[in-house]
């Protein structure tokens, strides 16, 4: 077990899981099938609501554990739809600002991190039991974005700019800065619904996605036993 991550008086940790909507909140609670150790919130869509909520939770108990968890777009040849995916780092890939010469991000105008470490550890764990499981599950950096991407020109861009980006979401970074500014460490598990890229919302498959995220989420809770 990671050293980082607290238990109580009783050796248990306590873990939160912030999905943004209600069908992911309810597929990690099958996944969990009762499992009193977890609370499983919906903190909404986005950055900003995703970090609030993620504060306010954290402020009410004490946690070992903050899991960003949910569907998202995987990068080509990354990630495939009902794949999984593990972040390697939580990456606010358009936290920053545009220049004639490309996008600059905050840490090269020097305001903070646009990037959010992960535990690693328990990522490396989690991964290989998840592959244990017959889950397949790729560890890349997951983009934080604040608009879906829905062109393949922006789908390369943010595959150049982030070497390795496996999945988009729009939630991740807001559930890292919120658990960093605790002390608490972060995963990031995403099950993929939709390939980054053009448009096609009626080739997104989420209940597929929805089922990937459930199994992830019964191995999640086997791990941290
Ligand atoms: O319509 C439904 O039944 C349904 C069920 C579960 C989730 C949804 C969502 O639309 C969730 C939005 C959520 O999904 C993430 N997401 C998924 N694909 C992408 C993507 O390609 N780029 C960015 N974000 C993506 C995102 O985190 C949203 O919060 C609908």
């Amino acid at each position: 077990m990671n050293q980082n991550i607290l238990k109580d008086s009783t050796s248990t940790i306590r873990v939160l899981i912030m999905t943004s909507v209600p069908a992911e909140r309810d597929a990690v609670l099958r996944g969990l099938n009762g499992d009193a150790r977890f609370d499983v919130v919906i903190g909404g869509v986005g950055t900003a609501a995703a970090a609030a909520s993620t504060a306010r939770a954290l402020a009410t108990a004490e946690y070992g554990l903050a899991v960003c968890a949910g569907i998202a777009g995987g990068f080509a040849g990354q990630a495939d739809i009902g794949s999984l995916v593990l972040a390697s780092e939580i990456v606010a890939a358009d936290l920053g600002a545009e220049t004639p010469e490309g996008f600059c991000s905050v840490d090269e105008l020097g305001f903070g991190s646009a990037r959010v470490p992960v535990d690693a550890g328990l990522t490396a764990r989690l991964a290989e039991a998840l592959r244990a499981a017959g889950l397949p599950v790729a560890a890349g950096p997951v983009l934080t974005l604040a608009t879906v991407t829905g062109t393949a020109e922006t789908a390369a861009e943010l595959a150049a700019r982030v070497p390795g980006a496996a999945a988009e979401a729009m939630e991740g970074y807001g559930v890292a800065v919120a658990a960093q500014a605790c002390g608490v460490p972060v995963l990031e598990l995403r099950s993929i619904s939709n390939a980054v890229g053009p448009r096609n919302r009626d080739a997104w498959r989420i209940p597929e996605a929805l089922k990937a995220l459930e199994a992830a989420s019964a191995v999640l809770m086997e791990v941290l036993r």
